[in-house]
């Protein structure tokens, strides 16, 4: 093959496609499709991916392949296929595409040299800037103010400019030592050294008894002066091995064997035993309330799944991406695990994908893009707590995990199982039409009875006289926990803080007349606007409804619960998790274990706490603010706020002793509330679904957001008025658009930010239009400094 077509890291439209670059002779057998390669893009050298390799009579002039940076393929045929897949689904550029599926240590990394040539002579300032150097990086050149000399010399041939291409990450190496002296033969030499060279003496003793073996230098304790000393000697000889960062370095799991299903679980798994001796592509949907053994499900699928010599790929959300969590994989299937996470360094992300790309583990645990694992005979895909939004990439490629999930898992004739105590709508509907099977455990393990609720409404502690944090309930049962000796978790919800206002006194948000979210705050401005269509009012100083005067928006952070709590329970440990507690490395893992060791009463924490964990002395779980999630101007609020009710409460009595749980909250009358509290999925579904429809949105609709930023306002809603008018025409007269408005965040950076959200159920030309919405900015791009984005089914409307 003497011609490769390669996807260059270029990311604009006008390099959104193959470019072909004709393969040197001593490459023609190595170069592959799959592989990256440097090569030359205008003055450049950039990093391009191979995606196919031909052989054609060479008439063509092309620009040659300047190297390739793998010897063998790091994607293979099917990744790519997934790619192509991916740049039409998401409209993101195929490099895009082809990189998120990489980890971050293989992005290239590109540096910039002088170099001089020796064609010509130098000028005086370079020989005094070089001084001696045949090279020196563009950017000391650049702070020396000798840029207009460089450009001269490059002119008259002194000076070329070098690009270098590399990948970020690095291999990892030990220095390995070995004695090359038979055992008789280093006695002797140990004998006969001088008596003052009695480092070199110790150091050689370390290889007594060890003919033939590989040291690592670092154990032997052995200093590098005296190995310099004896390898000189050619008493030991050196190497660098290759090794792997371990992130787990230090954790021993002690193995344990498969749980004896239930009789409920054992009728859930067959069905997907099934499909995986058929080899059949079909997705269940595992719909198991908290503490049900979903987990339990998982691994011994996966266990049938090795046993066929194939691979698994478990996907987390990175939020429960605990020790705890990741501990149950590796107890059952030991090293055959790697795990994949945020909390790893670039270096050990590299070496986890390498062990993946190498075949040298089967059992892949990871967030969102360990669903990219290199695997090559894959034999089942799960995705627990599959209704998280965190599946969907909201940077491009804006992919959704379980839409690729689906698709590799039909490349390779492999079930995929979809788990949640809370499935989102959008997968629970689907189950309902029998596009994804339907398994149900209705009950907890032994049956374990599901925790008791209790709903406390804030406002009537309020008109009696209670201004703390905590319901008078809520405090009692913390002080008896702390008594007994048994645990609490303490939930607060913190996202959707500050953004609504609501009255003290009756629970009271206002809403948009027309579309059933709640306003907006602006402090500034002291306004309330919908982000939905537009509607504004000023905000009220009096509730509406009751005339109180206590209408305010209103926050409150862990630290001061903490405060709050100590002053009423000094004697309480509590254990706070939140962005500043879990900051450093170990933290989250540091934490959770003083829990389990009962070193702390209460765990008090926000959304981090709310799922995965299953310690047994957990008896009480506290919600202190339901309704905070519930006024986002997110369609999805309601069913975020069930999601989340759910999971936080499925925490409390998981073992032998029973649990219960306080929600707080000023709303006690809305349907999530209440039916998480009767934990009652399928009434909840159904609730919902009603409102989805008469609303126009999922799973009754598509969406798709078009976000226009600019420097101005003005610029930014012209245009994006502009798009709106272009792209009616194209459209089916079913499908609606709403706005353009500005967006929930309307400035960003200084630029400001226009959106109109589509609605739509079936609109073949979509896709193809908004690709050319794209491409039209993309070539104005630079000089008109107007950004537009295209999410398709967004799951942050801001
Ligand atoms: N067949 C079984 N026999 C005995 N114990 C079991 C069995 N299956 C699961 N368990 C135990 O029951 C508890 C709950 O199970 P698991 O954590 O798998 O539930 P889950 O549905 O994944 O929970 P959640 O979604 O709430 O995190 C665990 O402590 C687990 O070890
Ligand atoms: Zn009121
Ligand atoms: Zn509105």
């Amino acid at each position: 093959m003497n011609i490769a077509s390669v996807i260059v890291d270029v990311a604009v439209r006008q390099t959104d496609r193959p470019f072909d670059y004709s393969i040197p002779d001593m490459w023609r057998e190595v170069i592959q499709p799959g592989m990256r390669v440097i090569v030359p893009f205008g003055p450049r050298h950039v990093q391009g991916f191979v995606l196919s390799v031909k052989e054609e009579p060479e008439s063509r002039k092309l620009k040659p392949i300047v190297e390739p940076m793998d010897i063998v393929p790091v994607l293979n045929e099917e990744l790519l296929m997934l790619a192509d897949w991916l740049t039409k689904e998401s409209l993101c550029f195929k490099i895009s595409a082809l990189q998120v599926m990489l980890p971050a240590a293989m992005k290239a990394k590109y540096s910039k040299h002088i170099r001089t040539t020796g064609e010509a002579p130098l000028s005086p300032q370079m020989q005094t800037f070089l001084n001696g150097r045949e090279e020196a990086p563009w950017e000391e050149a650049s702070e020396a103010g000798l840029l207009p000399d460089v450009r001269k010399g490059v002119k008259d041939g002194s000076l070329d400019v070098i690009y270098a291409v590399r990948s970020k990450g690095r291999k990892k190496t030990v220095r390995m030592v070995k004695c090359v002296l038979p055992e008789a033969k280093l006695q002797e030499v140990i004998q006969s050294m001088p008596k003052n060279a009695i480092k070199q003496k110790e150091a050689l003793q370390t290889f007594c008894g060890k003919e033939g073996e590989w040291l690592p230098l670092h154990e032997t304790g052995i200093s590098s002066a005296v190995a310099r000393a004896i390898i000189q000697k050619e008493y030991v000889t050196e190497k660098q091995e290759e090794v792997y960062r371990d992130p787990l370095a230090g954790r021993t799991f002690t193995p344990d064997q498969p749980l004896l299903l239930t009789d409920i679980q054992q009728k859930a798994i067959n069905p997907i035993l099934e499909k995986i001796h058929e080899a059949a592509a079909q997705p269940f949907l595992l719909h198991g309330v908290t503490g049900s053994g979903k987990t339990e499900i998982y691994l011994q699928s996966i266990s049938e799944v090795l046993a066929k010599g194939k691979e698994a790929i478990v996907l987390v959300p990175e939020i429960s991406l605990t020790p705890q969590m990741t501990d149950r994989f590796k107890k059952r299937f030991g090293s055959e695990v790697a795990v994949l996470h945020s909390g790893l360094s670039t270096g050990e992300k590299y070496d986890e994908w390498r062990k993946i790309s190498r075949k040298e583990v089967k059992v892949v645990v990871g967030a969102r893009s360990a669903v990219f694992a290199p695997f090559e005979n894959i034999g089942l895909i799960i995705i627990d707590e599959e209704h998280e939004t965190s599946y969907k990439q909201e940077e491009n490629p804006r992919y959704h995990a379980r839409d690729v999930a689906i698709r590799r898992a039909q490349f390779y004739s492999c079930p995929v199982i979809l788990g949640s105590a809370t499935p989102s709508l959008e997968s629970y509907a689907r189950a309902q039409k029998g596009v994804y099977t339907l398994l149900t455990l209705d009950q907890r393990v032994n049956d374990r009875p599901l925790p008791t609720v209790d709903i406390i409404d804030m406002r009537e502690e309020l008109r009696e006289g209670n201004r703390s944090m905590f319901s008078r309930d809520l405090f009692e049962k913390i002080k008896d926990r702390i008594e007994k000796g048994e645990q609490a978790v303490l939930f607060l919800n913190k996202r959707g803080y500050s953004s609504f206002i609501m009255c003290r006194d009756c629970g009271f948000v206002p809403e948009c007349p027309n579309c059933d979210v709640s306003m907006t705050y602006h402090r500034h401005r002291h306004q309330l606007k919908c982000h939905y269509c537009g509607h504004e009012d000023t905000a009220p100083d009096k509730c509406p409804e009751c005339q109180s005067e206590h209408i305010r928006h209103f926050g409150t952070g862990t630290q001061k619960v903490e405060e709050e709590l100590l002053k009423l329970l000094p004697e309480a440990r509590i254990i706070r998790m939140d962005v500043d507690t879990t900051g450093t490395k170990g933290a989250h893992e540091r934490l959770l274990k003083q829990f389990g060791n009962k070193e702390a009463d209460i765990l008090l924490g926000t959304q981090m706490i709310a799922k995965g964990l299953d310690f047994p002395d957990i008896t009480l779980v506290g919600v202190l603010s339901a309704d905070t999630m519930l006024h986002l101007p997110d369609f999805r609020a309601s069913e975020k706020t069930f999601q989340l009710l759910t999971q936080v409460s499925g925490r409390a009595g998981r073992h032998q002793l029973p649990g219960e749980v306080v929600i707080q909250t000023y709303t006690p009358e809305h349907y999530s509330i209440q039916l998480a509290a009767d934990q009652h999925y399928g009434a909840f579904y159904e609730q919902e679904m009603m409102t989805r429809k008469m609303g126009g949105y999922p799973p009754f609709y598509y969406l798709a957001l078009i976000t226009v930023s600019h420097e101005e306002a003005i610029v930014a809603s012209a245009e994006a008025a502009k798009i709106v008018a272009n792209i009616k025409p194209e459209l089916s007269p079913a499908a609606v658009i709403l706005g353009p408005v500005a967006s929930p965040i309307s400035r960003i950076n200084n630029r400001y930010r226009w959106q109109c959200l589509i609605k739509y159920k079936r609109e073949p030309k979509l896709g193809e239009t908004l690709k050319h919405v794209l491409e039209h900015y993309a070539k104005q791009g630079k000089s008109n400094g107007l950004m537009v984005s295209v999410d398709i089914h967004p799951y942050v409307l801001m």
